[in-house]
């Protein structure tokens, strides 16, 4: 990158939100590539002049306007920013002239910079560990932040082809020619052996959901713009936001959204839908509408193989007390998880899994069966049918896995929940077997399972697969044109 420019430096000092809108306005829009240094470092320096123990007390006496914010000094946000360039310079060799793609030794050493730069040891789970101010004034970063910064450093240096990769719980980076090859550059969970300069996984760790089955959201210059913004965090402390900052990130994400930059990136979707449903914009479309563009987008670009769309859609279906549509939601989560092998580095999405089977369904189910609701779930066949649909995937996520994902913990939520349908509740439901050649296979007491490694080694895509599940979905004689697809009406 060749500095700052002088039409951004017009910018400061910055005091309000509405000149950082701008900043990143003028660096979205503009012809050249966004500076992801640049935007990291004002982004974090906001959030932390608003969130951080130091003067958070202040913000919170002071009557302020809304989106009035600690001045940021051009000398400040210029510092930073050069020692960044100073850093990455001093250990790499820039590209001059953006002539040559980058190598698995470039961007190793690159990670190497960052890595060997930070603190011996803190807390790696702490928020606001995320950019490029906290690397550049703490020397800490998070699992997410090592890596955008090494995004960002082989931008500083010339190489525009390295970009950030996402799942849906781990980061890392594609670069080359044809943008193919890929790199670790950063670690995952805790105590787990870094992996750093590695190819992306070949072997085990393939179907585990901590690589989406090869279907990360691969980002562009302006897509790893959004991930910076979707990694702002406006947490003051366990219970409260600074709202200036959750203001300024929404206001951002919107800008993204109408730039078409959130188009496959249904994560930065859904945190601006959880954004709309807390605070709604006037005049924007409903976070309801927003929790299902990230679905569509998941099922358009990454083959149906990511699992939070559905659990913010479930999340917020359940927060607004709509409980059949949630458990819709969940049952969907679990088709997606269905498909893969649990591994020791999917425990997030696992978490994720047990609060629904073991905190939110019971509480849902004590709610429905005390109060005196006429329209309570439990009359409901459909309900009834995807919870088992729910169960039915995580049954099935643990099949043909080395590690067992239930155990005695699980079940008992599961029969309270199960014994609250009356029988002819769940006689309605009618649970269909297949065809053995639907790629299933006989089980000796006459039921049908699927050979699931058989799916699972041989990467059958979803809708085979789906319609092999067919031989064992749910049937149900209220089906609704909603229902999911391997469903089929009676
Ligand atoms: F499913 C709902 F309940 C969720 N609510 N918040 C969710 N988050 C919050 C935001 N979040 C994310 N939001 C945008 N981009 C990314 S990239 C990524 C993986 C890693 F951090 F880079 F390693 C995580 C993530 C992770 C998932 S899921």
């Amino acid at each position: 990158m060749a500095g700052i420019r002088e039409i951004d430096k017009a910018l400061f000092p910055i005091k309000n939100i509405s000149s950082v809108i701008q900043l990143f306005k003028n660096q979205l829009e503009d012809a050249c590539e966004p500076d992801l240094a640049l935007l990291s470092i004002v982004a974090g320096a906001v959030e932390n002049s608003l969130t951080c123990r130091s003067n958070a007390g202040l913000q919170v006496c002071e009557p302020v306007e809304p989106t009035s914010l600690p001045v940021l000094e051009l000398h400040t946000i210029e510092a930073l920013y050069s020692k960044f360039q100073t850093i990455m310079k001093s250990a790499v060799e820039p590209n001059k002239g953006f002539k040559s793609y980058a190598t698995r030794e470039l961007v190793k050493k690159v990670s190497d910079v960052v890595w060997n730069s930070l603190t011996r040891s803190y807390y790696k789970d702490r928020a606001h560990l995320q950019s490029l101010y906290s690397y550049l004034t703490g020397s800490k970063l998070d699992c997410f932040g090592v890596a955008f910064a090494v995004v960002a450093g082989c931008q500083a240096l010339g190489y525009s082809d390295v970009h950030l990769a996402l799942s849906e719980d781990h980061a890392w980076v594609v670069f080359g020619e044809r943008g193919t090859e890929t790199a670790e550059v950063t670690w995952h969970g805790k105590g787990n052996e870094d992996k750093r300069g590695q190819e992306i996984g070949k072997g085990v760790s393939a179907r585990s959901w901590l690589y989406v089955n090869n279907k990360p959201v691969i980002c562009t210059r302006h897509m790893e713009v959004a991930a910076l913004v979707s990694a702002i965090n406006p947490s003051l402390n366990a219970t409260h936001d600074a709202f200036e900052v959750a203001l300024l990130q929404q206001e951002l994400l919107w800008l993204l959204y109408d730039l078409g930059h959130l188009k496959k990136y249904p994560m930065a979707i859904g945190n601006l839908g959880d954004l709309e449903e807390i605070a709604p914009k006037e005049g924007r479309i409903a976070c309801s509408i927003l929790f299902e563009e990230a679905i569509s987008s998941a099922r358009t670009y990454y083959n149906n193989q990511h699992v939070y769309p559905y659990t913010y859609q479930g999340g917020y279906f359940y927060r607004n007390k709509m409980y059949k549509e949630a458990f819709e939601s969940w049952a969907n989560a679990s088709d997606v998880i269905r498909l893969y092998n649990y591994s020791r580095d999917d425990e997030e999405i696992y978490k994720e899994f047990l609060e629904i089977a073991n905190e939110l369904i019971p509480h849902i189910m004590k709610v429905e069966s005390s109060g005196f609701s006429a329209n309570t779930i439990l009359k409901k066949p459909e309900c009834f049918a995807n919870l088992l649909r729910f169960y039915d995937g995580i049954c099935q996520w643990e099949e043909g896995s080395a590690t067992p994902v239930l155990h005695i913990g699980w079940a008992k939520p599961l029969v309270n929940t199960i014994s609250k349908f009356d029988a002819e509740v769940r006689a309605q439901v009618d649970i269909v077997c297949g065809r053995p050649e639907d790629g299933v296979s006989k089980r000796a007491n006459g039921g049908y399972f699927n050979n699931n490694n058989y799916e699972k080694e041989n990467g059958t895509s979803d809708t085979d697969l789906l319609s092999s599940f067919s031989s064992k979905t749910l049937k149900d004689d209220q089906s609704t044109s909603n229902f999911h697809p391997s469903i089929e009406a009676l």
